[in-house]
């Protein structure tokens, strides 16, 4: 009997840093959401552990114990003598800002978990990652703490997104390191059961404060952006994550569909998709 589980693209659609702990880890408030696009994870039973992978943004993906299915599986089976093998089908561009890997590791969490009918972590992943807790949810959350903080935001409206990659690894320390004030005031608080464009209007008074230096790292982040700025109809666009991709608000599923084809054509190597917020574990 095989499991399957959705690891849905992560999207920051605010991201403050508001602080550092002793440790390096700096302190986050993100409003995060998840997207229709995303990997596919399949597990059967196996004496062993093994992993194979494949899909279209598989290649310089590691294969080995390094990848975070891997690493999420034997966090989960911890001292049992339990195996699977597991199946991972990339979709996501990797070290992106959208979380691939951690969604990765948080789909791997819950497939394996049903597979073996065990607890998922106490710690929810979180040392597997500062984002898997909040992609174990698979759902709009406010992320707060280094990650482990999740409120969930069931009543955010469906917001209807293109995502944009221009194909540049953007490394999450180089980014934190480049920030030029750790200090930042966290978001403005939610609008309470807002309308779609009255809580994208909130949206476009928060931030993300990893934008400006991982577009010092990598130039192409601006490029997207004035790209998205230029399709029809567009609400609000900004960077995910620590980039380097990013999305951008459309009124309609039409509309995002119709800027997809546009921001192809603008540059035949980026990666782009468009999907909707949901809710996915
Ligand atoms: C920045 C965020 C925002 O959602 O997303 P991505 O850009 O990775 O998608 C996350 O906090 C990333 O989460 P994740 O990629 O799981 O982080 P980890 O593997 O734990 O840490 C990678 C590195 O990021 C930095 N880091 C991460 C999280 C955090 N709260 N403070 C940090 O300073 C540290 O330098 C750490 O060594
Ligand atoms: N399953 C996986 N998918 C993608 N990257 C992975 C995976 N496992 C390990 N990695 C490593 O994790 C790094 C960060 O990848 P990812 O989680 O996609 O990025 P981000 O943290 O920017 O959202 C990559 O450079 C890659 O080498």
């Amino acid at each position: 009997m095989a499991n399957r589980a959705f690891a849905p693209a992560k999207v920051n659609l605010a991201l403050h840093v508001t602080g550092q702990r002793q440790d390096g880890y700096h302190l986050l408030d993100s409003l995060v959401v998840f997207v229709g696009i995303g990997d596919r994870i399949t597990v059967s039973k196996a004496d062993d552990l093994s992993l194979t992978v494949t899909g279209p943004r598989a290649a310089g993906v590691p294969t080995g114990p390094e990848n975070l299915v891997l690493k999420a599986a034997t966090l989960l089976r911890g001292d049992q003598p339990l195996g699977a093998q597991i199946s991972l089908e990339k979709n996501l561009p990797a070290a992106a800002g959208i979380g691939g890997g951690s969604s990765d590791a948080a789909a791997t969490l819950r497939a394996l978990a049903a597979l073996w009918q065990c607890d998922l972590p106490n710690d929810n992943g979180l040392s597997l990652g500062a984002d898997v807790p909040v992609c174990l949810t698979a759902q709009s959350c406010r992320m707060e703490g280094i990650g482990e903080q999740i409120t969930p935001l069931p009543n955010l409206p469906t917001l209807h997104m293109v995502l944009v990659n221009p194909g540049v690894e953007v490394p999450t320390p180089v980014v934190f390191k480049g920030l030029a004030s750790k200090d930042n005031p966290a978001m403005e608080a939610l609008p309470q059961e807002p309308s779609t464009l009255g809580f994208i209007a909130w949206l476009g008074r928060q931030r993300n404060d990893l934008e400006p230096p991982a577009r010092a790292h990598a130039p192409e982040i601006t490029a997207v952006l004035d790209a998205m700025a230029a399709t029809d109809q567009v609400l609000l666009h900004r960077m995910s994550g620590s980039g380097a991709t990013c999305f951008a608000l459309y009124p309609s599923m039409e509309a995002a569909a119709a800027a997809a084809i546009v921001l192809k054509q603008t540059n035949t190597d980026w990666w782009v998709a468009s999907g909707q917020t949901g809710s996915f574990a």
